[in-house]
């Protein structure tokens, strides 16, 4: 007789850096039948491989002080949580995980109303206000960096990095289909999975003493930059998205990058030195936190937004492609901070939970 495969729900929204890590987990777990619970019109409409059904509750993250739009948000999270435990009783799940923000809220109340087990997976070094309040109701939280801990002291923490996608650990890594001469200095601007048009400014206005220089530079702007198209140059190469980041971030020189956990984690398994502009309006600061990591380790150079200038930028820039040495250095210190086998470790944490 065979046993029939458990049943697990996936609940992952919103962002490269929710959805990357659950996905690479799911891939840990071929044996699982795997369902996943997002919100309509985000990018887990885009990013969730179809073999996972895609549920969609409506709900949304709470506002700044307590208005009538808290009220029907209030309203939405009450029917959310109502809808996932139908979605959780009529499909028989047996577990469920989540990687956090506002989806998380309604996963683990339906879930743990239901005596159903949830592992949590906080990847930023300061756990979100969601993971914070309901952390301790887990019956785990699989965490991407051991810093995070201190701010969940009754949780049942576990370090196990942060998974990165399939593509960053495959033995053969696609080949960059960007033209690139093999001896070129690389340097990739990339900002979340969104773009960021405040280090888009300053990148279009620091660039040409860089390109200057031979250097080539590969800026991922995302969709949204009003500049996207002004600058041209041959050895600039401006993109609003690239899917191959694994062979892009190894071929890097150096990468100026928000701090998102998803960036950094993908940077340290690369061994990619880097300069980080945390994104100054993320909750609670958190992409500081992240940077800090990296710095302290001597992997990076953080740079504070707001006192941040395109002339400050160029030099250190400069100063770094004129120190081979100190980039080698940075790169060594970001890989001592990988996990490559982060999506191991957290599939094994979820099987100890829901298996035993
Ligand atoms: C603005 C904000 O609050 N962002 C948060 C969001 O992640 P957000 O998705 O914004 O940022 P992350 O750095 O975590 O992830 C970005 C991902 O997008 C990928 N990428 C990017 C550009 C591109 O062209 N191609 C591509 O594949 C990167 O390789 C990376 O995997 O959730 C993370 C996890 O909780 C947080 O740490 C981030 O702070």
């Amino acid at each position: 007789m065979t046993n029939a495969p458990i049943k697990l729900l996936i609940a992952a929204s919103g962002t490269g850096g929710h959805l990357f890590p659950a996905i690479a987990l799911a891939e840990k777990l071929p044996d699982y039948e795997i369902e996943w619970l997002g919100v309509p019109n985000r990018l887990e409409t885009q990013l969730v491989p179809k073999q996972y059904p895609l549920n969609t509750i409506p709900v949304e993250g709470f506002q700044q002080g307590f208005g009538l739009a808290s009220l029907k948000i209030l309203a939405k999270l009450i029917g959310s949580i109502i809808e996932v435990r139908r979605i959780l009783k009529q499909g028989k799940f047996q577990g469920v995980f989540t990687t956090g923000g506002y989806i998380a809220g309604p996963a683990v109340i339906a879930a743990r109303s239901l005596g159903l087990p949830v592992v949590f997976h906080e990847s930023n070094a300061l756990p979100g206000k969601v993971t914070r309040f309901f952390g301790p109701w887990c019956n785990a939280m699989a965490l991407g960096f051991d810093a995070a801990a201190k701010y969940l002291p009754k949780a049942k923490n576990v370090c196990v990095g942060t998974p990165v996608r399939s593509q960053f650990l495959a033995a053969e890594i696609p080949p960059l289909d960007l033209t690139i001469p093999d001896n070129a200095p690389l340097i990739v601007v990339f900002g979340g999975s969104q773009g960021a048009v405040a280090v888009n400014k300053f990148v279009r206005q620091a660039a040409s003493a860089w390109l200057d220089t031979g250097a080539y530079i590969v800026h991922l702007t995302g969709d949204r930059d009003p500049d996207a198209g002004i600058f041209k140059h041959p050895q600039y190469i401006e993109l609003p998205f690239y899917d191959n980041m694994a062979a892009l971030l190894r071929r890097a020189t150096l990468a100026i990058s928000r701090s998102g956990a998803g960036s950094l984690t993908e940077l340290a398994v690369c061994g990619t030195p880097a300069i980080l502009i945390p994104y100054p309006f993320a909750a609670e600061d958190h992409q500081s936190y992240n940077a800090d990591v990296f710095t302290k380790a001597g992997a990076a150079i953080t740079d504070k937004q707001s006192e941040l200038t395109a002339e400050k930028l160029q030099t250190q820039v400069l100063q770094l492609l004129q120190n081979p040495a100190e980039l080698t250095k940075m790169g060594e210190n970001a890989k001592a901070i990988a996990v490559p086998d982060s999506a191991d470790k957290l599939a094994s944490l979820l099987r100890e939970v829901l298996e035993s």
